[in-house]
């Protein structure tokens, strides 16, 4: 069982916050195009002996494309992969793309899952991401769109300065009113070198408040729960059969397959990661040459892994895995740094009876919240 994702590095704008690559020219789209043939193509064979379960167009933006595009990458993927009878397929799309047209085509196409980015029903906040979409489209497609689709995730962005803690269950209220049945939330975050972080030194826009962000956070739970989205992964809620299983997989551990500038693949105990320049990507794959590099991970990078990802997900961190997997130091080691946290109620061992008995290390509500520096520090360095 694998994945693919297909990285599209394209935007019609730069949102003020993001270090995602992407490039908002489009001149070069169709050797890019072939380009994403070709590297699929070449790198089948480290795919040979798996069923691709998952298929995933990011970016970038992905709702950029024709649907002839997309149709002529799935046809390759095909073409080239052995792909389960009923794969989840993915596309991330921006609300300025989503006309009733567009939803409408890419309906009748293989695609049976959209993400779409909303990141807020304000266009006020919109205005100050620099989105190229406002709230009239974001309601507008999401109304089409639950006509069409019936597997619908969004994103939307909390922790915004100026965004009230009334605006935000607003914005969770709409959301949910639509009756999307996965939503995927991050905290805005300030990547250096991007607009954001120039308007914060500045003083043009105001410093992030991690309080509010905790207050968001926290609604942001109460709301889902109360509409039957399971917290199943820390930025991640969706009724049950509506998890991504794409994003799933990654966090437990499964091979994936990235191609395109930027994209990140993992097997076993690699990861590589393409350049991040669509004209070098062109160059290298015109030439026949993958322009990745590669990090063959240690077996406490490995456990360093499992820690940060199991306990920001509701599967939690075995015993019985670390014990296999890594051997009984790393879980003795874990036993005892894991204590002082148990004992703050911000982690919690769970001994359970099915279909195995286990003890699963996983973080409390409590927890939730500053999961990265409490994995952080079980790290083994
Ligand atoms: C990289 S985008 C790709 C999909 C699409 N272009 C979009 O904007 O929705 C995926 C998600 O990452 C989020 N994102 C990117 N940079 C972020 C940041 N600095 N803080 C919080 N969320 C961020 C975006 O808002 C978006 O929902
Ligand atoms: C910030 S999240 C967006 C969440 C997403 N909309 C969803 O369905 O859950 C993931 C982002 O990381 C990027 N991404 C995902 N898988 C990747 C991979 N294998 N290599 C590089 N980037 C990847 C994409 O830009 C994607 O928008
Ligand atoms: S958030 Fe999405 S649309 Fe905005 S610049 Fe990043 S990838 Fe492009």
């Amino acid at each position: 069982m694998a994945g693919i994702y297909i990285h599209i590095p394209f935007c019609k704008q730069a949102c003020f916050y993001c270090d995602f690559h992407f490039s908002t020219s489009l001149k070069k789209k169709d050797e890019l195009m072939a380009c994403l043939v070709k590297e699929l193509e070449i790198r089948s064979v480290e795919l040979a002996n798996q069923t691709i379960e998952t298929i995933y167009f990011g970016g970038g933006t992905p709702s950029l494309l024709t649907i002839e595009e997309l149709q002529l990458l799935l046809e390759t993927v095909h073409k080239f992969y052995a792909v389960s009878e009923h794969p989840e397929i993915t596309l991330e799309a921006n609300p300025d793309d989503l006309t009733k047209d567009r939803i409408i085509e890419f309906s009748k196409s293989p695609i049976n899952r959209l993400s779409i980015g909303i990141q807020s029903f304000f266009d006020d906040d919109l205005k100050s991401m620099n989105r190229a979409h406002n709230a009239e489209e974001s309601k507008l497609c999401l109304e089409y769109a639950s006509k069409y689709f019936d597997n619908i995730t969004i994103d939307l962005i909390y922790g915004v300065p100026e965004m009230s803690l009334e605006k935000w269950n607003k914005n969770l209220d709409m959301a949910l009113r639509f009756g999307v049945n996965h939503i995927s939330s991050y905290a805005l975050t300030v990547e250096p070198k991007t607009a954001l972080d120039a308007f914060i030194k500045k003083g043009i826009y105001p410093p992030l408040d991690e309080d509010l962000a905790l207050q968001h956070f926290n609604a942001l739970v109460k709301k889902t729960e109360r509409y039957g989205l399971v917290h199943y992964e820390i930025s991640n809620f969706g009724k049950p059969h509506y998890f991504s299983k794409h994003n799933t997989s990654y966090w437990q551990g499964k091979s994936y397959l990235g191609i395109g500038p930027s994209a990140h693949s993992f097997f076993g105990d690699t990861r590589s990661w393409n350049v991040a320049n669509n004209n070098k990507y062109i160059q290298a794959i015109q030439g026949g040459i993958l322009p990745r590099t590669a990090e063959k991970l240690s077996k406490q990078d490995q456990f360093n892994e499992y820690l940060m990802t199991g306990l920001r997900t509701i599967w939690g961190v075995s015993f019985n895995k670390i014990e296999t997997n890594f051997g009984l130091d790393f879980l003795e080691h874990l036993k005892i740094v894991s204590e002082k946290f148990i004992k703050q109620e911000l982690l919690i061992l769970v001994h359970e009876q099915e279909p195995h008995p286990a003890s699963i290390l996983k973080t409390t509500t409590k927890g939730k919240f500053l999961v990265d520096g409490i994995a952080s520090e079980l790290f083994m360095i």
